[in-house]
């Protein structure tokens, strides 16, 4: 997406260093990058920081803000694929249980982009939803309740907040074990925003107890590091690919191609469409027999992020392979990719369009 004039400098995320952006005009990065006064004191030409993620804690905003560097990020991106990693994740669970998502409550903590887009699908399907989002509330909008209630009701909890660590309302080790003991029996915990949200060493302690308590982890404290006793206690271990749609990714770069062209007082990219290639599976024939997990596993299966994951736990160099995973991860579509054809069932087709499918009747 970036060609033309550009000239193009490469380095790895975790090795970029003050000498590789010393003389750079633009710096992109994504959420492994520190972007911090180390990094760009050196920096005298830079004009922009992007960072193709939704998360911003890699970023010293201050320190941009008194060197009055524009910092962008990509709103939004990828907030599909991680809702549709949660709905996978969930319906195959409670698939597996013969039980249905649908007859569960779930609560959502943080009702930004992700967990706003998860109480939409959730409750097009019909689906219970309790929301906390301490800062929506205080700005004046209703239906929010406290994270307690939260915890003591919902049999379901997704986190999506970001990691803040300061200010009025710090989501570091938001949840650790006073929030964990309220949780309801056989509840499901599903964190997908930062790692360091949950007290991780609480988390395993809890877990040890609380067998009946089913975890899921895309986000670990400590990335790339991962303390391999919590996740052998998790039921689905994944490394921090919740976002990982082709589609999220080049919403992403484009959103950035779109703030550089501004800065720089460029043309315009073309529109995304151009780059979004047609997904390998785009269309499928189904009978009304089809169950909504066989079809999100068609599109993504998150099993086998779990399987590619564990198997990397007991190696020596866990963490490099952790980056690996997320470095060669593979092409990943989301749900309005694929076409879903053929059903008579008007219920089933109005809860596959619910969660994000293309279904059409012939
Ligand atoms: N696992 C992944 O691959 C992945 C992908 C995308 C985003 N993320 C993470 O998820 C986070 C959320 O993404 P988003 O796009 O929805 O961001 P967002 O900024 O749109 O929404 C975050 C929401 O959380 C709320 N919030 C802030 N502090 C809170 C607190 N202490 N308690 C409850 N709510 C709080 C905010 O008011 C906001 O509504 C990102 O910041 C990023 O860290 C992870
Ligand atoms: O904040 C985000 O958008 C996500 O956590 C994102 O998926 C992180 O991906 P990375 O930048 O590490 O590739």
């Amino acid at each position: 997406m970036f060609s033309g004039d550009v000239v193009l400098k490469q380095v790895a995320g975790r090795q970029m260093s003050a000498g590789d952006v010393a003389d750079a005009d633009l710096l992109l990065v994504r959420s492994i990058t520190q972007v911090d006064a180390a990094l760009l004191d050196a920096a005298k030409h830079l004009k922009m920081v992007g960072t193709a993620t939704i998360g911003t804690d890699h970023l010293d905003k201050d320190y941009l803000t008194s060197r009055s560097i524009p910092f962008f990020n990509a709103p939004g991106c990828n907030a599909d694929a991680v809702v549709e990693y949660d709905l996978a994740v969930l319906f195959n669970l409670f698939e597996e249980r013969g039980e249905s998502l649908l007859d569960k409550t779930v609560g959502v903590v943080g009702v930004g982009n992700v967990g706003g887009r998860l109480c939409q699908r959730l409750e097009a399907l019909g689906v219970k939803v309790l929301k906390n989002d301490p800062p929506r509330h205080a700005a004046g909008e209703s239906g929010f309740i406290a994270l307690d209630e939260v915890f003591a009701q919902a049999d379901v909890i997704c986190l999506h907040t970001p990691l803040v660590k300061t200010g009025q309302w710090p989501s570091y080790h938001l949840v650790g074990e006073a929030e964990l003991e309220r949780l309801k029996l056989g509840a499901v915990l599903l964190n997908a925003g930062r790692g360091p949200v949950i007290d991780n060493q609480a988390l395993l302690g809890f877990l040890q107890q609380r067998t009946d308590v089913t975890a899921i982890l895309d986000v670990w404290e400590h990335e790339p590091q991962v303390d391999a006793t919590l996740a052998a206690r998790v039921h689905i271990a994944t490394p921090h690919i919740a976002g990982y749609s082709l589609d999220g990714k080049l919403r992403g770069t484009h959103m950035l191609r779109q703030a550089a062209a501004t800065v720089l007082d460029a043309p315009q990219p073309p529109d995304l469409s151009e780059f979004l290639p047609v997904a390998a599976v785009n269309a499928v024939t189904v009978s009304d027999d089809v169950t909504i997990s066989a079809l999100i596993n068609m599109v993504y299966d998150p099993l086998h992020d779990d399987r590619r994951m564990r198997k990397t736990l007991v190696c020596d160099d866990q963490p490099v392979r952790f980056d690996l995973l997320r470095k060669q991860y593979p092409v990943r579509r989301e749900f309005a990719s694929l076409r879903v054809i053929g059903l008579r069932d008007r219920a089933l087709r109005e809860q596959l369009r619910a969660i994000g499918f293309s279904v059409d009747l012939a």
